[in-house]
């Protein structure tokens, strides 16, 4: 039932029986109430249980009508009635099994697979199975392989885990595969008390295994590099991970009336078309009020549900690679985040611009004189004049155009789509061979032939000693490693120090908070707490910025060099980089010590790595942030030139 899912309508659905309320649940509680009527969450057997994360929220109209009738009846995005359940006391009467969705054949229920698969080793697999894994799973006997496929699974999508799981079962000799949607509830400590519970249940009497090793220092051991997939694993997690200039996307822009969305909105679409290798769609808003919106008010109900609608198709399109341009007014905050929401499920890029030009300029413009028919009260609810605008706090880019050329503030949306990585229209090439633009350009040079070679100039930046030193430490997401890295050595080098600390993610998230699990490691090393932090891409310019930058594993800085093989003396891991300074002269320091330390040009030996402690509970984000510090002891007054003064 969830597999094929994403997104929920935006009201609840007619109702069909006189008393009992239906309502489209969200994806997450689509799949808690697959596990509750399969029993796969004994002993949780209801929604709601005291303690339980398995909740389930209605709308207030439908809560109502729920509450006088009994029951609320429980109906998938296209309204097959899936379940009954009471209220209050959220039991769950099952009415439909839903059969269709991709791998719906693999969604077993714990009775089934009791029937099936009795006497196997039962395996819990919650992201792509990495060679070593598979080696070590290769003499443990049958298996069942059960994909922990839920809303929210940490990396792979729902149908590109599955694949992989079916990939690694076909290099065992003997395992199937089970796909069991146990949701993520954004409580990691909740999520696998619960997880160990599904599985549990799933492998009856039967052994379980676990893929992740006890130890952090096993796993680095044994596991040489975590990230190291057989060659058919990475294509499909490749395909599910594309690029930010492979992604879907959409460009929100955002402001007042008579601010200028439109006239960028339609210069950027002028620039993508005559660059070409994108489809491109533009649903501006005066043009969507006119034929998708046609009959809706500007009162707060209606324009929320137009930008819903506008979200709802732009996300449609990213879902399939292409470039949605919308312009709005958009004024509410929420609805804007329910759109990056929907785009953010359906695997596109949210880049939201601020069309800031300020209320007075805009009035100034009164392009289509509705200003002063506002202010003489001819138009009711006018954004700005009697109906609030609420200014975006994360917008990718303010553009106020106020005493600009259109090609100048157009400029501040092309730099930053850019820097970003998801497209380079800051050139007028247009691409001649088919396909995705690539703003991260990847010259065709093998990057262990350079590195032999020394063929490509080894630092992007002349030195120059009074500039801050910039360190990027890179993870995955961004959520764990790399963010713990940047807080604690910042807090480390102190206030005064000239070096500037910052981080991003091979395949990270805009904006995502960071990992609770790890955060609540930060107070050991005096960070106060990681509310500040936001998550951020890898982008090719952060790279060309920093001097240095330190990875998490082998497999990151691989990455990077595939991109940007020229930048081999100034990417390291972070290991490989404290024993390089622990070898170099104790009186360097700085863009000194860095010079040395590039002369090294070590091979990023993977048994220096940090695992990825995402998901593996407090134990291992304390060992993972324990190393992790130890190694920034050694690195950090290296930097800063506290351990002795630097010429
Ligand atoms: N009451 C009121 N408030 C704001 N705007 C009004 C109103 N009535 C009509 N218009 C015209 O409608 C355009 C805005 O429509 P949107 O769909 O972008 O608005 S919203 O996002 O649903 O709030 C807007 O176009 P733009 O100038 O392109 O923004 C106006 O021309
Ligand atoms: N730098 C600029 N960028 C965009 N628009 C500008 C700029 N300078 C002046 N303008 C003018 O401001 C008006 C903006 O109107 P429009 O693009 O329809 O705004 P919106 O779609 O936000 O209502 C146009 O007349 C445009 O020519």
């Amino acid at each position: 039932m969830a597999a094929g899912y994403r997104g929920r309508p935006e009201r609840m659905t007619p109702v069909s029986t006189p008393s009992v309320p239906q309502h489209c649940p969200s994806p997450r509680e689509l799949d808690d109430l697959e596990l509750l009527a399969s029993g796969a969450l004994a002993p949780t057997t209801a929604f709601d249980e005291p303690g339980s994360p398995v909740t389930l929220t209605l709308p207030d109209a439908v809560a109502e009508a729920a509450a006088s009738a009994g029951a609320v009846e429980l109906v998938d995005p296209e309204g097959l009635p899936l379940a009954r359940v009471t209220v209050p006391g959220g039991h769950v009467e099952p009415l439909t099994h839903a059969q269709y969705g991709p791998f719906r054949r693999l969604y077993l229920t714990p009775t089934q697979v009791r029937e099936q698969y009795a006497g196997r080793t039962f395996v819990p697999v919650a992201d792509a199975v990495t060679a070593p894994q598979l080696e070590s799973l290769a003499a443990a006997g049958p298996l069942a392989l059960l994909a922990l496929v839920g809303h929210g699974t940490p990396t792979l999508s729902p149908v590109a885990l599955i694949r992989a799981t079916l990939a690694a079962a076909s290099h065992l000799p003997d395992a199937v595969v089970v796909a069991v949607p146990l949701a993520s509830h954004d409580d990691a400590d909740a999520d696998h008390a619960l997880g160990v519970q599904v599985v549990a249940t799933y492998a009856g009497p039967d052994p379980v295994l676990a893929l992740t090793s006890p130890s952090v220092v096993e796993e680095v051991a044994q596991q040489p590099s975590r990230n190291h997939y057989r060659s058919d694993i990475q294509a499909i997690v490749d395909a599910d991970q594309p690029a930010p200039s492979d992604q879907g996307l959409v460009l929100f822009f955002t402001g007042l009336s008579g601010s200028g969305k439109s006239t960028l909105a339609r210069a950027l679409m002028d620039k993508l078309l005559e660059q070409g290798g994108r489809s491109v769609t533009s649903l501006d808003g005066d043009v969507v009020r006119r034929n998708l919106s046609a009959g809706l008010t500007f009162s707060k109900e209606d324009r929320e549900t137009n930008i819903r609608r506008i979200g709802w198709v732009a996300a449609e399109i990213s879902r399939h690679g292409g470039v949605a341009v919308v312009s709005p007014i958009a004024p509410f905050d929420e609805t804007r985040q329910q759109v990056r929401a929907m785009v953010d499920e359906a695997g596109g890029a949210f880049f939201l611009v601020h069309v800031a030009t300020p209320l007075e300029e805009c009035e100034r413009r009164d392009r289509k004189g509705l200003y002063a028919k506002a202010r003489r009260g001819e138009i009711p609810e006018f954004t700005g004049i009697s109906s609030p605008y609420e200014e975006p706090e994360d917008a990718d880019v303010r553009v106020d155009t106020t005493g600009r050329t259109i090609e100048d503030a157009l400029d501040d949306v092309l730099e930053a789509l850019r820097d970003e990585g998801y497209l380079d229209l800051t050139s007028s090439t247009p691409v001649v061979e088919e396909g995705a633009l690539a703003p991260v350009s990847k010259p065709p040079v093998d990057a262990h032939s350079v590195v032999e070679e020394g063929a490509l100039a080894p630092v992007s930046k002349p030195p120059v000693d009074d500039e801050p030193l910039n360190v990027l430490f890179v993870c995955t997401a961004n959520i764990c490693r790399s963010p713990f890295m940047q807080l604690v050595a910042t807090q480390m080098a102190g206030p005064d120090s000239n070096v500037a600390f910052s981080s991003a993610g091979t395949h990270g998230f805009r904006a995502h908070a960071m990992d609770a699990t790890v955060a609540g490691t930060l107070p050991t090393y005096d960070v106060a707490d990681a509310s500040d932090f936001l998550s951020r891409p890898l982008t090719a310019e952060m790279v060309a910025r920093a001097d240095v930058v330190l990875t998490a594993e082998a497999s990151h800085r691989t990455f990077i060099l595939d991109d940007h093989p020229g930048d081999f003396r100034k990417v390291f891991t972070l290991g490989q980089f404290a024993e390089a300074v622990s070898a170099a002269d104790d009186g360097l320091s700085g863009r000194a010590l860095l010079d040395a330390v590039a002369q090294r040009r070590g091979s990023g030996d993977p048994s220096l790595d940090v695992p990825d402690p995402y998901r593996q509970g407090t134990g291992v984000a304390e060992q993972v942030a324990s190393h992790i510090a130890s190694l920034l002891r050694v690195v950090v007054p290296a930097l800063t030139g506290s351990r002795k003064i630097a010429s």
